[in-house]
């Protein structure tokens, strides 16, 4: 799949393509990730692509005109390579939530344009014409729109197949199965740590189901833990699996013995 990212600032993408696992599915072709720098698509001596607001008011807007001849050269290159034309995305604390289930329909795609505004916003005239879709990262501001694409990517990056090292991987996620996850323990099985910061060190073991070898159990408990966790945290959650038709008899069950 592909993302084609329209940006005034394609430096803040390197990181994304160099470590991790965004850097495999980089390298794999898995993700394939195109840098549009804006302003490469701005004319005049000073290559503007922001002015000031009709009505008057803080700061600039970004201009329609360098929007319009990116997308069409990100046309170009999308029948070029005999691809589908993608959708436009622009990243608003105005658009639609982002949600694990939004990210997998994205991860099966053959991808998107991700729009990154910057200054005030965008011209309406060209979110009108052009943008598909708007997608929200949560209820604040950010300085740009670079991030919430960086996020949406990263998201959709460890979905494709091989980028994982384990492929399970994300069958364990949270969200993945709509709830949030279960605690997770490693080595040592003991060791001295206070119960909060600054407190007296006291010998802190690892729930003993883990230790058993009993996968059945293991796995029972891990779900029990999501389900306490999630009612706990985000009781809407628990309501959505069951409209979803995801909680078993014996989470029902297990749920009821919490309340
Ligand atoms: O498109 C906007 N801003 C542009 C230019 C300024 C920086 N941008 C931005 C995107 C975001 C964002 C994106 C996704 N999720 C949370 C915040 N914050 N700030 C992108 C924008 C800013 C804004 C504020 C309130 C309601 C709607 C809004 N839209």
């Amino acid at each position: 799949m592909r993302f084609d990212v329209i940006t005034l600032f394609p430096e803040l993408f390197a990181p994304f393509q160099s470590v991790g696992v965004t850097r495999r599915a980089f390298e794999t072709r898995a993700v394939d990730v195109r840098l549009w720098p804006l302003r490469d698509h701005a004319e005049g001596v000073y290559r503007r692509v922001d002015d000031r607001p009709f009505g008057g008011g803080p700061g600039m807007v970004m201009l329609v005109e360098p929007l319009v001849r990116c997308l069409a050269a990100i046309r170009a290159s999308q029948a070029a390579d005999g691809g589908a034309r993608l959708p436009v995305v622009l990243f608003s604390p105005a658009g639609r939530p982002l949600t694990q289930q939004r990210v997998e329909a994205l991860a099966a795609s053959p991808g998107a344009v991700l729009l990154c505004g910057r200054y005030e916003g965008i011209d309406q005239r060209f979110i009108d014409a052009h943008v598909d879709e708007e997608i929200s990262l949560g209820d604040y501001v950010l300085s740009g729109g670079e991030l919430p694409a960086l996020t949406l990517m990263d998201a959709v990056a460890r979905l494709q197949p091989g980028v994982l090292h384990d492929a399970a991987s994300h069958q364990q996620d949270s969200f993945s199965d709509g709830l949030l996850d279960c605690p997770h323990y490693s080595r040592p099985e003991v060791l001295p740590l206070p119960a909060r910061e600054g407190g007296e060190p006291i010998e802190q073991g690892v729930p003993p189901v883990l230790l058993s070898g009993h996968h059945a159990h293991i796995a029972r408990w891990r779900r029990e833990q999501q389900l306490a966790i999630t009612l706990r945290r985000r009781p809407e959650l628990i309501a959505a699996a069951r409209e979803r038709g995801e909680l078993s008899k014996k989470d029902e069950d297990f749920l009821r013995g919490l309340t």
